[in-house]
């Protein structure tokens, strides 16, 4: 176990790390903190939801001085609302210091940006495009930043962001510390490494598998028609707490919330055709449980970090294995236990085996629910809804009724009666989607981790550290660690999105960046 005492850091720091809630220090912070405190360059790989923005931002902030009036940090990321929710934690770890943080990124107005760049932030965390912006406009200078960080490397890089970071990192002095950072290194990576970095330690806290081990993974064979069916009865079947649908393309991701609205879900969607405002609200509105579903293209796939998370489902496979370990990433964080479920069609299996291959994992299979499964889910949270009542409840006022029907009426038809109007009959909606095309399976070596490096065995081999939240049993060796619940804010409501900002590529209707990239380019 590692305290955050152990990396001799200030008491602000350390203050702030407190009310955060943090503990001890996940692996990846354990090993990277002391390198990067050491102002080395380094590329930092751990499993999705273990903690690597505090691994680059607390060294980071460590870096810098409260009276400094110069942008010091650049941190940059591939998603508009990731940008956001980095900036909120670098703010949230340097409250106490008093540093001042920005984000920047496309689709927010750039007058109010260039406003608040007059206040003098000392970090500023953006997306490529819109920093490529400013720096043409000369509104922000980036020739004293000492530290820069890619936040996802690998994926600005599928995105075509190279030609934007080059440009960005050449106004950048040579005199610099340079971290990347993302759960998932393919070999290309080496390029932007060889690039941009200066004999970069290597950093990586990756056991046997790459997917984070606290989820719970398997797939369902459904034909693409039943899909939707299958879904309605997973949700009735499971009641998620949270949940986020993955749909392969915006047309996709609009037909399925648009469904699921009909169908009486409390669902909404994200992609990158939506404007800034209505995906600031769409993502407010799910991490304040407003709305319990969440569908989305991969531009939720990174990074993304939403307490109560507990169930992600691949509606459609994603093309890449790096996009499914980050997609179903997005549960199972901080400790916490997750379940992640992929559709798969007939003629995909072979693209699930790739994925199973590459990211080192068996998925399991598991049969597709039945009405009558999901019949008694639904049945089940009304019988713990009713339950909860029963022992909360003021129920005074109800009682001369109840009395009076109960005389009238037999108490388990009474009882039936309620219960039915809880759960709500579902609704008979047709609903018919456009359907999709199958993925096909394609080939390259079973190799997602940093240039084929071995990778460190840490602890228990599954990720292990400590966590508090659980029964006494749950102490070591599950990837988790220590927190309280209390994380500050964590609601507070931000977006990051948005693949806006990227170049337009000849992708299609698919919102995700990867065009159908040549079996070769995971390779080069
Ligand atoms: N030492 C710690 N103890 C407890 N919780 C922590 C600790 N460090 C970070 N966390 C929390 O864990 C969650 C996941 O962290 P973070 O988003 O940095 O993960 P990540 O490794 O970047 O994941 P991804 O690969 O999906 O981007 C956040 O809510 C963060 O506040
Ligand atoms: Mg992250």
């Amino acid at each position: 176990m590692t305290t955050f005492a152990e990396f001799n850091l200030e008491p602000k720091v350390i203050q702030a790390i407190t009310e955060l809630g943090f503990e001890e220090a996940t692996p990846i912070q354990a090993k990277s903190i002391p390198i990067a405190l050491t102002g080395s360059d380094m590329i930092g790989q751990a499993q999705t939801g273990t903690g690597k923005t505090a691994a680059f931002g607390i060294p980071l902030i460590s870096k810098i001085s409260k009276t400094d009036e110069k942008i010091r940090a650049l941190i940059m990321a591939p998603t508009r609302e990731l940008a956001i929710q980095v900036a909120e934690e670098i703010e949230k770890l340097s409250r106490f210091k008093g540093l001042r943080t920005l984000p920047i990124y496309g689709g927010q107005d750039i007058v109010r940006q260039i406003r608040a760049l007059k206040k003098k932030p000392q970090i500023i965390i953006g997306t490529p495009g819109r920093l490529l912006d400013h720096i043409n406009r000369k509104t922000i200078k980036l020739e004293d930043v000492n530290t820069v960080v890619l936040d996802e490397a690998d994926e600005m890089l599928d995105m075509g962001f190279m030609e934007d970071i080059q440009a960005i990192l050449k106004q950048v002095p040579d005199e610099r510390q340079t971290m990347l950072f993302s759960a998932t290194m393919p070999t290309n990576i080496q390029k932007l490494a060889q690039q941009f970095l200066k004999n970069p330690e290597h950093v990586s806290v990756i056991p046997k598998q790459v997917s984070a081990p606290l989820i719970d993974q398997a797939y369902i064979e459904v034909p693409e028609r039943q899909k939707f069916e299958a879904l309605s009865r997973l949700l009735d079947m499971e009641s998620p707490e949270l949940a986020i649908v993955f749909g392969r393309t915006k047309r996709r991701v609009d037909e399925l919330a648009e469904a699921l609205q009909k169908r009486g879900y409390s669902a909404d969607g994200l992609h990158g055709d939506l404007s800034q405002n209505q995906r600031d609200t769409v993502m407010r509105k799910f991490r304040d449980g407003s709305i319990d579903v969440l569908v989305a293209t991969d531009v939720a796939a990174r990074g993304l970090d939403v307490s109560g998370v507990t169930h992600v489902v691949n509606f459609d496979l994603p093309q890449d294995p790096e996009s499914y370990v980050h997609r179903i990433g997005r549960t199972g964080r901080a400790g916490k236990e997750g379940a992640a479920w992929s559709f798969v069609t007939p003629r995909e299996i072979d693209h699930l085996h790739f994925i199973e291959r590459v990211t080192r994992h068996r998925i399991p299979r598991k049969p597709l629910p039945t009405l009558a499964e999901a019949i008694e889910g639904k049945q089940r949270i009304t019988a713990e809804r009713l339950l909860e009542v029963v022992e909360n409840g003021e129920l005074n006022e109800y009682k001369g009724l109840a009395i009076q029907m109960l005389e009238q009426y037999d108490s388990v038809q009474l009882l039936s009666a309620a219960m039915k109007l809880l759960t709500g009959e579902k609704r008979e909606t047709t609903i018919e989607l456009t359907p999709e095309d199958p993925i096909r399976a394609k080939r390259r070596k079973p190799d997602i981790r940093s240039g084929g490096r071995k990778p460190s065995n840490f602890g228990s081999g599954r990720g292990g550290y400590n966590r508090d939240n659980r029964s006494s049993s749950g102490g070591a060796g599950r990837g988790g660690y220590n927190r309280d619940s209390n994380r500050s804010g964590g609601g507070g409501g931000y977006n990051r999105d948005n693949r806006g900002d990227r170049k337009p590529r000849p992708s299609g209707s698919t919102d995700t960046r990867r065009a159908p990239r040549s079996e070769d380019s995971f390779e080069s």
